[in-house]
């Protein structure tokens, strides 16, 4: 590893926590291509790659990290459990106390720069938010275990930056990372239209969100990673990284739907009934959990995604860093769609 390490250049050396994730893989793939020599760290090893040095442990495990970050100059840190688990010790566990464990072992390892995966969720408390701008507070009342925890993830990394010690982070909040292996919108997306649950468009179906293709979000990344340095405006600062094209909630899913040959769904429920209809449905299934557990599709959260605006401004990124989008949205939903051949509605 040291060869490699030496070979590509000590700054162009990084880790990725949650490499062989959905985000972490798509890391993976632009760092090699822009000449990073790339270590994964990450509790399972998803791909074969003679290029990556690959560590296999938990997060939460100090000593297992260390290895994997001796070393290198940047450590991207994207992993998490999925948001669907709806587990909140493992949620407190990984985000919070493993983010701790992440970060003594970034400073006892002399990595300089961390750059943190956030999520422009930890400002959603299921109410429109328009434009929203980092300077929005923290949720007070996060809907789920996953934004309550990452939202003390975040707080942790940019309280962590120690420019006299020559420790420097900075948080990427995407929103809605969609794309090729994506493992939890396409697929569950197809799931409830093959059981037949997207008939009904929550609310009028006008709400804009923000849907981020993942090659933006991983160029957000290697960007904040690149202008992060001593008294740059990246330390201790959070950035959205979006598509800078908030879209109807409806109409992306419909786009997706019908582009693998699914119906969209066309009649209307109003938000307040789907949202309490949720609501009943979670704490049912939380008395019923000791006898069986059962996934809900429309949880609270998604509801809540699917009926309201939420969408971000990502100006601090376009000034700090000189982000934009490489891919449309409208590219980025026909590459999508044409990544899930076996998705695609079976025709009769
Ligand atoms: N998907 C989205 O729309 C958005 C995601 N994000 C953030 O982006 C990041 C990546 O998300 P995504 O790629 O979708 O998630 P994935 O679940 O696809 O990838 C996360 C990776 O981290 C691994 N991991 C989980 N727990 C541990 C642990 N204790 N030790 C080591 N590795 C662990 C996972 O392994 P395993 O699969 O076994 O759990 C997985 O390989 C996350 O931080 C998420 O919060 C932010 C905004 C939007
Ligand atoms: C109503 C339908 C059953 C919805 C099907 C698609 C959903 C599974 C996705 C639509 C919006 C997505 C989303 C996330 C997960 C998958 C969806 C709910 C996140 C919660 C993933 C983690 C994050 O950090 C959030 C910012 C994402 C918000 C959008």
């Amino acid at each position: 590893m040291a060869t490699r390490l030496r070979a590509a250049g000590a700054g162009r050396s990084c880790t990725v926590i949650g490499g062989s994730g959905f985000l972490g893989q798509h890391m993976v793939e632009q760092l090699l291509a822009k000449g990073y020599s790339v270590n994964v760290f990450d509790i399972h090893k998803r791909f074969e790659s003679d290029q990556v040095t690959f560590f296999l442990g938990d997060l939460c495990d100090k000593e297992a990290l260390l290895p994997a970050l001796r070393g290198v100059a940047v450590v991207f840190h994207c992993a998490s459990p999925a948001p669907a688990s709806d587990n909140r010790e493992l949620f407190y566990r990984v985000n919070f106390t493993g983010t701790k464990a992440v970060i003594e072992a970034c400073r006892e390892a002399g990595v300089q720069k961390l750059v943190l995966t956030s999520s422009a969720s930890v400002v959603f408390e299921g109410t429109d938010i328009k434009n929203g701008s980092e300077d929005l507070p923290y949720a007070q009342k996060p809907i789920d275990y996953y934004t309550e925890t990452k939202i003390l993830q975040e707080k942790e990394v940019l309280s962590a930056n120690d420019p006299d010690n020559n420790f420097f982070t900075t948080a990427i909040r995407p929103h809605g990372i969609f794309g090729p292996r994506d493992p939890q919108l396409v697929p569950i997306l197809v799931q409830a239209a093959r059981s037949g649950k997207m008939k009904f468009i929550i609310g009028d179906g006008k709400n804009l969100v923000d849907f981020t293709y993942v090659e933006n979000v991983v160029h957000g990344h290697i960007l904040a990673a690149e202008k992060l340095h001593k008294g740059s405006a990246l330390c201790g600062k959070a950035f959205h990284i979006t598509n800078d094209e908030p879209i109807p909630f409806w109409t992306f899913m419909s786009r997706i739907l019908t582009g693998l040959d699914y119906d969209p769904p066309k009649y209307h429920i109003p938000y307040w009934l789907a949202y309490y209809l949720a609501l009943l449905l979670s704490l049912l299934l939380a008395l019923l959990r000791p006898l069986v557990t059962i996934k809900a599709t429309f949880t609270p959260m998604r509801v809540a995604l699917a009926g309201t605006f939420h969408y971000y401004s990502c100006e601090r990124a376009k000034r700090a860093m000189g982000y934009s989008p490489v891919v449309s949205l409208d590219e980025a939903i026909a590459r999508t769609v044409q990544s899930y051949p076996g998705l695609r509605r079976a025709r009769a």
